[in-house]
């Protein structure tokens, strides 16, 4: 275990010392920036040294091969991995704050194994976030319209895609000040999966989102900005748009061409 392990678990040391102007006060800059970020499990040093920025407005994918570290670049922002680096949210250090100030803090996390409730309602999954918001709230009500219906069905029978739909809504009744969503669409049929790239897009019109995504043609219609990890570290930044336009430089980092055609 490292310095930054044990400080991860302990609370706020550090926090005030490094603090700088919120971006957010400035209307500028970037709402998380990642400076060398490493994460170790055992003797795999999976993140060698991460470097990048989430812009404050629209969707920023990260992207990469399957097993490179994208989920574990989540976990780690969130101190839910064991890692040392430097995270600043809206300027103020946060690696060495507990996972549950930092998610009091904005950050929302929709994981990848959507970790719904599966023996309590859809209304009992959404109000055990916020106890007073449920079904009825004008976000659920606006974003999730097949939920309210469903809201006394148990969350285990729903289809993979309201499930997805209540982890989502789960967050969503939080004020985020950014959001982390891992795979959203992964196993998916297409019509969800629009769906989902739907409320992604609404969203991110007031809260930034990092995006970890496969989906090529969802990542060209919702996200502004990529990032792409290769071999622990961050390969390339850039335009969403200009780096799937070129299908030799996505095949070289991704080891994929993007479809023609594809839903989203
Ligand atoms: N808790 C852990 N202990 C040990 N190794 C881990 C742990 N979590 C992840 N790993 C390893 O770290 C590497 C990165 O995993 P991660 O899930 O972050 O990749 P990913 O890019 O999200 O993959 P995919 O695209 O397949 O979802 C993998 O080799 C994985 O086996």
């Amino acid at each position: 275990m490292n310095d930054d392990d044990t400080t991860a678990a302990t609370g706020e040391a550090g926090d005030g010392a490094t603090a700088s102007v919120p971006a957010a006060a400035t209307g500028a800059g970037p709402v998380l920036t990642v400076a060398d970020l490493h994460v170790r499990f055992g003797g795999s040093h999976i993140l060698q040294g991460l470097d990048f920025e989430v812009p404050a407005t629209g969707v920023t994918a990260l992207l990469g091969r399957n097993g490179v570290g994208k989920t574990t670049t989540l976990k780690a922002i969130l101190g839910l991995a064991p890692r040392t680096g430097t995270i600043t949210l809206d300027g103020k250090t946060i690696q060495n704050r507990a996972t549950t100030k930092i998610v009091r803090d904005g950050v929302g996390y929709v994981p990848e194994d959507r970790e719904v409730f599966g023996g309590l309602t859809v209304e009992e999954n959404l109000r055990l976030v916020e106890p007073d918001l449920g079904t009825d709230t004008p976000i659920v009500q606006r974003l999730f319209p097949d939920l309210v219906p469903r809201r006394a069905q148990r969350a285990g029978t729903l289809s993979g895609g309201q499930q997805q739909m209540v982890s989502l809504a789960r967050v969503l009744l939080r004020d985020n000040r950014l959001l982390l969503v891992d795979e959203p669409t992964k196993g998916l049929a297409p019509k969800l999966v629009t769906e989902v790239a739907d409320v992604l897009a609404e969203v991110a019109r007031s809260t930034p989102i990092l995006l970890v995504e496969q989906n090529l043609p969802l990542v060209r219609r919702i996200a502004d900005t990529v990032v792409v990890i290769d071999a622990g570290r961050v390969v390339h930044t850039g335009s969403a748009a200009d780096l799937i336009a070129d299908q030799e430089l996505t095949r070289e980092l991704l080891g994929v061409a993007m479809r023609r055609e594809g839903a989203a």
